[in-house]
């Protein structure tokens, strides 16, 4: 199972209980690339530019959606890529919801979101404009997280998983 939405909307949060839940591991290709690079994800912005670590993330998403069986949490902008979304089409993809003032509430000004780093809730407004028909493609099932905590939301994944089976 895939996670994906905005950056604040819970992926590496809530991907870590739901994995625990499902007795499986987590894989989050955000650290999956700091990892690979040695270097913190800020680091590789500044360094080589945002086109250097999307190529490394399509890279890490490509290699953590075929060699891992558990929980895959995606970086907030990996679905930007097409030939990521053309590997997200057959597979089980959850979309994390979440509104502007959850999400600046949940990440505020935070340096280790290079993209959030100056003016955060206008970023992460257009952030979501231009990305949210990207999450709606991609996504077989769409959980609203506002007001659940992260346990709330690995609960509500696994309530729609079974809804979706049934
Ligand atoms: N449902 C929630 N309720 C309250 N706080 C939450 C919730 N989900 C995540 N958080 C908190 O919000 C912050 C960001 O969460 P997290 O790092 O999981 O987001 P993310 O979607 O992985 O972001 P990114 O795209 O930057 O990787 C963390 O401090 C986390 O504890
Ligand atoms: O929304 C984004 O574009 C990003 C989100 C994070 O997960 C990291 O992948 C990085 O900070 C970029
Ligand atoms: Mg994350």
């Amino acid at each position: 199972m895939v996670l994906v939405g905005p950056p604040g909307s819970g992926k590496s949060t809530v991907g870590a209980v739901l994995a625990e839940r499902l007795g499986t591991t987590l894989r989050d290709t955000d650290t999956d690339i700091e990892q690979g690079a040695g270097r913190a994800i800020p680091d590789i912005f500044v360094e080589d530019g945002e086109a250097h670590f999307r190529a490394l993330e399509a890279a890490a998403v490509r290699a953590a959606l075929s060699g891992h069986d558990g929980v895959v949490s995606l970086g907030g902008g990996a679905v930007l890529d097409a030939g990521t979304r053309a590997l997200l089409a057959p597979l089980p993809v959850v979309f994390l919801q979440v509104a502007l003032p959850d999400a600046i509430r949940r990440v505020g000004l935070d340096s280790a979101r290079p993209l959030l780093a100056v003016n955060p809730r206008q970023q992460w407004r257009a952030l979501m404009e231009a990305r949210l028909p990207l999450y709606e493609e991609v996504a077989s099932t769409v959980i609203d997280t506002e007001g659940l905590t992260p346990e709330e939301v690995a609960q509500a994944i696994v309530d729609a998983m079974e809804l979706t089976a049934a």
